[in-house]
């Protein structure tokens, strides 16, 4: 709850607008201990006072009553009815759709056809023929204008509703034998109870507007009684000679709207999951750079085509501070891989996505060091740079094809995006460039495949999809992050063998993210191993494999099973790793490692080694020598 009013309050325009809603509400709530005129007491002999005349702050109307009077209990009126009903509303259409979405089937047809009929009619015409057949008075108004929008709650929720039912937490409850009642309870209204009150929130003022229409047209409150919709039409005949009278109430219902449509934006926003971790905007196109000093110098890194240089991302979530990457460095040469290998959570997706500037922000920002493609740094470069970058010379594979690739176009519809959004070629030309990448990932019968949605093919096609999208303006780097974690090893060890051709063939470098050692065997020239968002060893992938230096990377290559290697026990790293806000000084593996001693907790620890090998460890399991890599 803290939560949601932090973020509510954050929203500037939404805290204007619950202000002003506020001071109108207890306005409305106090006015009966108020000191003011009888709102229905006529005086003929002072009719239309103008405002600030004596004893009448706002004047009189066509009658002589006192306008302030008439306008706060009128605002009390029109406040309770339009919130009423857009409880009433809300609650049935919520009840109506959650039952339909549910039982799905006849129940949802009958019910849904019958809510489609109301929709057919004209709401207002729907309106007027309730409170024509109730007859006329505020509260046959009330259910009239609740009735209308049952029918707009009740479509909302039913879809929300249909796409919960089937979700596996509900089949789950289901199995583990609840009722339909006890599931809709526990399983189903708590999903759309968010839902709900954003629906309520951006109607309330619909509703308060509906009321006032029909008190205008005189089939709401009834005089003497004031509402704001009432008073309007009463006004409606002096409109141009005295329109303070139109104008007192008039202003009232814009306020009022304007205040409720204000607040229920905010509240659709504060309740949005995907908002909390950040302000309440979109994330920019490339991430924020703030970085306070100046990027290292160039080193030289004998021939990278890609360099990274002490970079550091971090997550600025409220008041903390996720240092995701503590200071990266890495190079990458044409027709090399390199692999980056950690636990989940140690930062390598984050470096990975940071030298395109493709760490959201809010709430990512990159705070220093340098990633250098061909000699250019591209932290803080201006989008348009990267954009042209993005995709055709350096491009990702992830690992959930089925998240990148758009659902509704065929899969060689969106290669020939791929292509022409970087490269002057026809259509047709751009098809047929996309059919060959397809043949060359080896998907077989490229020609019809390439007219296939991505849902119509297995996870490897998809994955190879994947891979054909980015070799698709031959890029000189490509970074692919877990691209074969989801996949079965059959597949895994095609893509794997597909990568490593294109590398030859094509000189491309590979950035590869796993968690799989025997991954980065197959394909690696050469490893770095992250930990705490900082590389801890790196060197060639044989070197560190056979002789690990790092009591991390030992403990990380023994947690691997091995086939054919008999039983062995497998000897799992205990604890976990440490949270990236509150790292302390010193090695971050320390509190873990067996080995750790008293000066591993002080201080930094340097990268320290020679040639390609080096070490992060003041007692590492096999000396290497030393000389300061970083
Ligand atoms: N939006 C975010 N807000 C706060 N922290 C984040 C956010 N995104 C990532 N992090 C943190 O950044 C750190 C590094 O995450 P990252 O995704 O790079 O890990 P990873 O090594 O790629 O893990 P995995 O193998 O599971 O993909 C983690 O501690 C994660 O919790």
């Amino acid at each position: 709850m803290t939560q949601f009013l932090a973020l509510l309050l954050r929203n500037r325009l939404a805290a204007a607008g619950g202000i002003v809603l506020l001071v109108v509400v207890v306005l409305a709530v106090l006015t009966p201990v108020l000191p003011l005129a009888n709102p229905d007491a006529t005086d003929t002999a002072n009719r239309f006072q103008p405002a600030l005349s004596r004893a009448h702050l706002l004047g009189t109307d066509h009658l002589g009553r006192d306008l302030l009077s008439r306008l706060l209990w009128g605002t009390r009126l029109s406040l309770a009815v339009g919130f009423a009903a857009a409880i009433f509303a809300a609650t049935l259409g919520a009840a109506i759709g959650i039952i339909a979405g549910y039982f799905g089937g006849r129940t949802d047809n009958l019910i849904m056809r019958g809510v489609d009929m109301l929709m057919a009619f004209p709401y207002i015409l729907l309106a007027l023929a309730i409170v024509a057949a109730l007859g006329p008075g505020l509260g046959n108004a009330l259910i009239a204008v609740a009735a209308v929008n049952i029918p707009f709650f009740a479509r909302n929720i039913r879809g929300v509703t249909v796409g919960l039912a089937h979700k596996e937490f509900v089949d789950a409850a289901r199995l583990s034998g609840l009722g339909h009642g006890r599931i809709i309870l526990t399983e189903i209204l708590p999903n759309v109870v968010p839902v709900i009150v954003i629906a309520m929130s951006t109607t309330i003022g619909w509703m308060i507007l509906e009321t006032a229409g029909l008190s205008f047209l005189g089939l709401g409150s009834q005089p003497p009684q004031a509402d704001l919709g009432s008073m309007l039409g009463e006004a409606r005949s002096a409109l141009i000679t005295n329109p303070l009278t139109s104008i007192v109430p008039g202003a009232m219902i814009l306020v009022i709207v304007m205040g409720i449509n204000l607040l229920g934006d905010g509240v659709r926003d504060a309740l949005d999951p995907r908002l909390r971790s950040g302000a309440l905007t979109r994330p920019m196109p490339a991430t924020r750079v703030d970085r306070p000093t100046p990027p290292p110098a160039e080193t030289e890194e004998g021939g990278a085509v890609l360099a990274l240089s002490d970079l550091q991302t971090q997550f600025h979530v409220k008041k903390r501070v996720y240092k995701a990457v503590g200071g990266a460095s890495l190079a990458v040469r044409p027709g090399e891989c390199l692999g980056i290998i950690g636990e989940s959570g140690s930062g390598k997706s984050v470096t990975a996505l940071s030298v395109m500037g493709l760490v959201a922000s809010p709430p990512g920002v990159i705070t220093a060091g340098a990633a250098r493609y061909d000699g250019q740094d591209l932290i803080g470069a201006r989008y348009e740079t990267l954009r042209r970058l993005r995709g055709d010379r350096i491009a990702y594979i992830f690992q959930d094809p089925l998240a990148t690739l758009h659902p509704l176009y065929k899969v060689g519809d969106q290669l020939v995006e791929a292509i022409r959004c970087h490269r002057t070629v026809s259509k047709a030309e751009a098809w047929q460039r996309a059919i060959d990448l397809l043949k060359q990932v080896r998907i077989p019968n490229a020609e019809s495949r390439a007219s296939s949605f991505p849902h119509e093919m297995s996870g490897g096609m998809r994955q190879r999809v994947g891979i054909a999208m980015a070799m698709a303006n031959d890029p000189d780097v490509i970074i692919a992050d877990e691209p074969t974690t989801a996949l079965d090893v059959t597949v895994q060890a095609q893509i794997l063998s597909l990568l490593n051709d294109l590398r030859r063939e094509r000189g491309l470098a590979i950035v590869f993210i796993t968690h799989d050692f025997g991954v980065v065997g197959q394909l690696c020239d050469r490893i770095a191993v992250m930990y705490a968002g900082r590389i801890v060893e790196q060197g060639p992938t044989e070197a560190i494999l056979t002789t690990p230096a790092h009591p991390y990377t030992r403990r990380l290559i023994a947690c691997v099973p091995e086939l054919g290697e008999g039983r062995r026990k497998l000897e799992a790293i205990p604890g976990l790793p440490p949270a990236v806000d509150r790292l302390d000084p010193g090695c971050a593996f320390a509190p873990r490692c067996e080995k750790a001693r008293a000066a591993c907790l002080t201080g930094e620890i340097a990268l320290a080694g020679s040639g390609q090998r080096a070490v992060r460890c003041l007692f590492p399991e096999t000396e290497i020598p030393s000389e300061q890599s970083a």
